[in-house]
């Protein structure tokens, strides 16, 4: 496969739900490897998603995966993988069965689904849940045997919507190593509100609010951008209304009376404070602060 046909490509792609302009004019390039797409609820990840997991019509714009135009749906659907947000399947059935009844669905034949299935499910850790019943896993492993199924066509893309939303912290790594380790050979998209799981995995992101694109690029541009604006300082509590209408503050730790801030400053700031590293949620707040009506409703974690 020529190198520029292992990516997707977006160009003035449009949305509308009824008056509903969830994706404006968005022009986007998604490289192979682990890729992250950041913004809030409702900035427009899942649209993007679903169009190019070819579930979703876009009205105007163009949008091919590996060199397929999204409009050819049964051939993306060959090549693309997705795990929805709301992923559930077949409560009753077992792992193994539940597997082997998708791959039968999807087409497989009996000797592919032989050999794939257990390759696959050793890969996400389920080897030895077999015949456990999908409805009792827990949330993490749903999400893991969410990809094994996703990934059981051998797909060049594969989508994963908002994967460690309610996953405790040791299932979020694993899920996250684990998308790593699949994203060595193809195009994996990650849609997050969590700038931690994008921290942690992606080097190529891109951030979307209210159905635009903010920025799209390397994880260390992003934080270059950021340089020289972060800085922290010790305050007392009776300040911080103050300082909250100064600045933007991008966390704060209570210890007594004190508080200790982390907040941006485009020059240094009049109050004694040490410059600091950005990291990835300074730039995401940067980048959004001067937005009408911004809110602090990111996760940080
Ligand atoms: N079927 C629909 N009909 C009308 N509006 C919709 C529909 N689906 C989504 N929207 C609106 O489009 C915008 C983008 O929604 P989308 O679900 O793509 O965002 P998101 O970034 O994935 O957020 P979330 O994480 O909450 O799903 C939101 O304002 C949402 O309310």
């Amino acid at each position: 496969m020529r190198k520029n046909q292992m990516e997707i490509r977006i160009k003035d792609l449009d949305k509308y739900y009824g008056r509903k302009h969830a994706l404006k004019h968005l022009t986007l390039t998604i490289p192979s490897g682990m890729f992250g797409l950041l913004g809030r609820n409702g900035a427009g990840k899942t649209t993007l998603m679903k169009v190019l997991a070819t579930l979703l019509k876009k009205q105007s714009g163009e949008v091919t995966i590996c060199g397929i135009p999204v409009e050819e749906a049964a051939k993306v659907r060959r090549i693309t993988g997705y795990l929805p947000q709301d992923f559930s399947m077949y409560p009753n059935m077992g792992v193994y069965e539940a597997m082997d009844y998708l791959g039968a669905l999807s087409g497989l034949s009996r000797q592919t689904r032989k050999e794939r299935i257990p390759v696959l499910l050793k890969k996400v850790n389920l080897q030895d849940e077999y015949r456990t019943k999908v409805r009792a896993l827990s949330g993490g492993m749903k999400r893991r045997l969410g990809i094994a199924q996703a990934i059981l066509h051998e797909p060049k893309v594969l989508i994963v919507d908002e994967p460690t939303a309610g996953l405790d912290p040791e299932e979020r790594v694993r899920f996250r190593n684990l998308l790593c380790e699949i994203a060595e050979e193809r195009i994996v998209i990650l849609s997050t509100h969590i700038v931690g799981d994008i921290e942690a995995t992606c080097e190529q992101i891109a951030i979307m609010d209210e159905g635009e694109l903010y920025y799209s690029g390397t994880v260390t541009e992003l934080l270059e951008m950021t340089k020289g604006k972060v800085y922290t300082a010790q305050i007392s509590r009776k300040d911080l209304s103050r300082m909250k209408e100064n600045y933007t503050l991008t966390s704060m730790l209570t210890q007594g009376n004190n508080v200790t801030v982390r907040f941006l400053a485009e020059q240094p700031p009049k109050i004694r404070a040490t410059a600091c590293e950005p990291q990835v949620e300074d730039a995401y707040l940067y980048l959004m602060q001067e937005k009408e009506g911004f809110s602090h409703d990111l996760d940080v974690v």
